[in-house]
């Protein structure tokens, strides 16, 4: 999908996620990633991976978008746009970024971006079946 076919604030996420990536802190992969995630009041929050010399550290942009828009009070995430350096594919998040979603909504729409700004739009919930969610933990124990 191009960009300019997108409707706001769709639009304005998956450009968000494009621009953002440039202030990755990657010097160890040089792999930039850049999100945004769209909240239920139509903002935006970007974030980005930050990369550390102890290298299990490294948190990755998907995270640290949806730890910006909690930390500013936003809980009801409804979309996200995730861009990272890849030219010729559109890539899918890694497994801890897909349950750190999950929690929050696993019904969200995610947009998979290319650095071109072209974006592929899927359900969040068809990367991850069979989550482990909060709901599991409500369900009857022995
Ligand atoms: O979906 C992904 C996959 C990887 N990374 C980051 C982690 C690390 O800094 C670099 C290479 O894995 O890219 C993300 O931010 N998101
Ligand atoms: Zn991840």
């Amino acid at each position: 999908m191009n960009v300019e076919s997108l409707e706001s604030p769709y639009k304005e996420l998956v450009k968000a996620a494009v621009e953002v990536k440039d202030k990755a802190y990657c010097p160890y992969s040089n792999f930039h990633v850049g999100a945004a995630v769209l909240t239920s009041s139509n903002q935006i929050f970007t974030g980005v991976n930050v990369e550390n010399a102890s290298y299990g550290l490294c948190v990755c942009a998907e995270r640290v978008a949806i730890t910006n828009a909690v930390s500013q009070g936003h809980r009801e995430l409804k979309a996200m746009a995730v861009c990272c350096d890849i030219k010729d594919s559109f890539k899918a998040p890694c497994g801890a970024c897909r349950q750190v979603v999950a929690e929050f909504n696993l019904d969200m729409d995610y947009y998979m971006v290319k650095p071109d700004y072209t974006s592929k739009k899927i359900k969040f919930a068809e990367l991850l079946p069979m989550a482990f969610t909060p709901a599991s933990l409500k369900e009857e124990r022995v």
